[in-house]
């Protein structure tokens, strides 16, 4: 969930005797100040990426833990990556999402929009979704208000307490509806779904903001194998119209889903190509697939 999401919700959540959506993220987002709107621009892809970062570096208290990343998205692409604990995916992403500068490097969002200058919020505003690993719904709404709530909180349409979707944006919440598989479960409260039901509906919170750029943190850990299953199915189908970057463990999950994957080992790029040749790197199996 971005962290102006969280605002406009806890805002909104006040009207509900103080109960507070369980699952906070670790951005903290929610007490944050984030008022500045940012109007959306489009990502210029002619250059073929979505998202590029070169020679990244971070240290904290001298320890490299992103030490020379280089990499790059293509529009529409679905990217795994994996790697062993420690390697710098968590960090990546807080990189690109604003959360932690870097000391040096480059990461661009299309080949015109430096994410460097960039805070956070306004990060989440060019189109930047990010999904933690621990689902963060408002538990006490339901299914129906949760994605109308991220609509309302879309950059694009002025945040609202007493917002009303239009019959176009309705439209839009029924298709999101189905695609994250909860058309049946309009109005229950987020409180009561499984765990994957609450990934889902996270997922489609963020579809509701229209993100170019999808970021997943170990999307499908604690899901059954039915949930994962059904997972891997939401993201190809959102491959395509959005660009998504999947970090998992989970290596059946990332053979139904995988086409290019990068494995990221002491803060850079290991190895990069398909499952089977990352698989087949002997690199790659010393330090990760082989423990
Ligand atoms: N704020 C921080 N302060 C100090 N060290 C940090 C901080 N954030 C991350 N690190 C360290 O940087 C390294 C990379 O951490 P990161 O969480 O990015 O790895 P990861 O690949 O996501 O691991 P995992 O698969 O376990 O989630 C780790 O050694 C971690 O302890």
């Amino acid at each position: 969930m971005t962290p102006d999401l969280m605002q406009a919700g806890a805002e909104r959540m006040q009207k509900f005797a103080g109960l507070l959506p369980s699952g906070n993220t670790a951005s903290g987002g929610r007490r944050a100040g984030y008022s500045r709107p940012v109007v959306a621009g489009e990502v210029d892809v002619t250059h073929g990426r979505i998202l590029y970062l070169e020679d990244v570096h971070v240290a904290f208290d001298g320890f490299k833990a992103i030490n020379g990343l280089s990499l790059d998205i293509a529009p529409g692409e679905l990217r795994c990556i994996i790697g062993p604990n420690g390697a710098g995916k968590t960090t990546m992403m807080d990189i690109i999402t604003g959360k932690t500068r870097p000391d040096k490097g480059t990461v661009y969002f299309g080949s015109t929009i430096d994410l460097l200058r960039h805070r956070e919020a306004e990060i989440a505003a060019l189109g930047i979704g990010r999904k933690f690993q621990k689902p963060t719904v408002f538990e006490q709404l339901s299914v129906y208000e949760n994605l109308e709530l991220a609509l309302a909180t879309n950059k694009r349409v002025w945040p609202s307490m007493h917002f009303q979707p239009n019959g176009e944006q309705r439209d839009r919440l029924a298709e999101v509806l189905t695609t994250i598989h909860l058309a049946e479960h309009v109005a229950r409260r987020a409180g009561e779904l499984s765990h994957g039901q609450k990934q889902w509906l996270e997922i489609g919170m963020l579809l509701m903001q229209d993100p170019k750029l999808l970021l997943l943190d170990e999307p499908v850990a604690g899901m059954t194998d039915e949930e994962t299953e059904r997972t891997a199915q939401l993201f190809l189908s959102l491959k395509g119209h959005h660009s998504l970057m999947v970090v998992e463990h989970d290596m059946a999950f990332i053979r139904t889903i995988a086409e290019k994957v990068t494995v990221l080992c002491d803060g850079a790029v290991l190895a990069e190509g398909t499952l089977d040749e990352v698989q087949a790197d002997e690199r790659v199996i010393e330090v990760y697939l082989g423990r």
